[in-house]
C-alpha cells in the first residue's frame, strides 16, 4: 500500500492527476488504451477539471475508455448522476466520443441497470477478464466505497460482477462494482481528503479487519500496490495512533 500524504488537496489533485497520465499513458503503450473508471461523489470534481485543462495535453485522449465503478439509480443526467459531473468537468472538455463514455443505464430497474452494465463491460473486453487499467474510488465517512455501504449485501459478494444494492441507510437502490472486479484492476486508487473522513480512514487502514463496518478495507488490488491520495486532515486519526 501507498500513502500519499499532502497538507493541501490542491496537492493531492496535482498529484493525482499526474499518477493517472502515467497510468493511461503506460496503459496505451501496452494495450493501446486506456480502461479508466471514474469515482462519483464531489471529491474527485477537481482532479477531473485538471485532467481537461492542464494535462488535457499530455495523453492521447482519443484512446481513453470512460467507466464508473457505480452509479446512483436516479435518471442520467439527473443532478447527484454521478456521470453529470464527470460529462460537465471531463467528457465536454475532451470532447470524448459516445462510444468511449460508458454511463450505466438507470432509466432501467436497479438489477437490469446492473446487468446491462456487466455485459456492456464483458462485450468492451471482449469476454476476456475485465482487467481494468485504473480504478479510481472515493470514501464515504462512514467507509463505504464505490456503492458498497456498511452492512449491506454487497461486503459480503465474492464475484467479479456489478451488482444492484438497496441501501437502507439511503433508502434507494445503488448499483455497483464488486470488490472482487476492483481488486482485479492492474491499479487503484483512493482519493480521499477532508476531517470528516478520519475516523473512517483510522478504521480501514487499522489492524481490525471488519469488512461490514468497514468496507473499504474489502480493497486489496491484486496486480499492484493500493494508493491512497490523501490529506494530512483525513490522515489525522491515524498519525496521533501511529
Ligand atoms: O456515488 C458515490 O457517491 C461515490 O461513488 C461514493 O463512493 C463516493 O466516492 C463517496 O461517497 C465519497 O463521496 P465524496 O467524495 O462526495 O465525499
Amino acid at each position: 500500500m501507498n500513502l500519499h500524504i499532502y497538507e493541501e488537496v490542491n496537492a493531492i489533485n496535482e498529484a493525482l492527476a499526474q499518477y493517472i497520465i502515467s497510468v493511461g499513458r503506460q496503459a496505451i503503450v501496452t494495450n493501446g488504451r486506456f480502461n479508466f473508471v471514474l469515482t462519483g461523489g464531489n471529491s474527485p470534481k477537481g482532479v477531473y477539471e485538471l485532467l481537461s485543462t492542464k494535462y488535457k495535453q499530455d495523453i492521447d485522449w482519443s484512446k481513453v475508455f470512460f467507466f464508473f465503478g457505480d452509479e446512483r439509480t436516479v435518471e442520467p443526467f439527473h443532478k447527484d448522476y454521478n456521470g453529470l459531473m464527470a460529462k460537465e468537468t471531463l467528457f465536454d472538455h475532451l470532447k470524448t466520443p459516445a462510444d468511449h463514455i460508458f454511463y450505466v443505464n438507470t432509466f432501467l430497474q436497479p438489477q437490469d441497470a446492473a446487468a446491462a452494465y456487466k455485459k456492456s463491460i464483458d462485450k468492451h473486453f471482449e469476454g476476456k477478464e475485465p482487467i481494468f487499467d485504473l480504478i479510481l474510488l472515493g470514501m464515504g465517512d462512514d467507509a463505504h466505497t464505490a456503492s458498497i455501504f456498511p452492512h449491506t449485501t454487497l461486503t459480503a459478494v465474492t464475484e467479479a460482477d456489478v451488482q444492484a444494492v438497496f441501501v437502507e441507510k439511503l433508502n434507494t437502490h445503488r448499483v455497483s462494482f464488486t470488490a472482487p472486479l476492483i481488486n482485479m484492476a492492474d491499479h487503484v486508487a483512493f482519493l480521499t481528503f477532508g476531517k470528516n473522513k478520519a475516523t473512517a480512514l483510522y478504521h480501514v487502514l487499522g489492524p481490525q479487519k471488519d469488512y461490514a463496518s468497514f468496507p473499504a478495507q474489502l480493497i486489496n488490488p491484486v496486480r499492484s500496490p493500493l494508493n491512497w491520495f490523501i490529506d494530512e486532515e483525513a490522515y489525522a486519526l491515524c498519525k496521533q495512533n501511529s
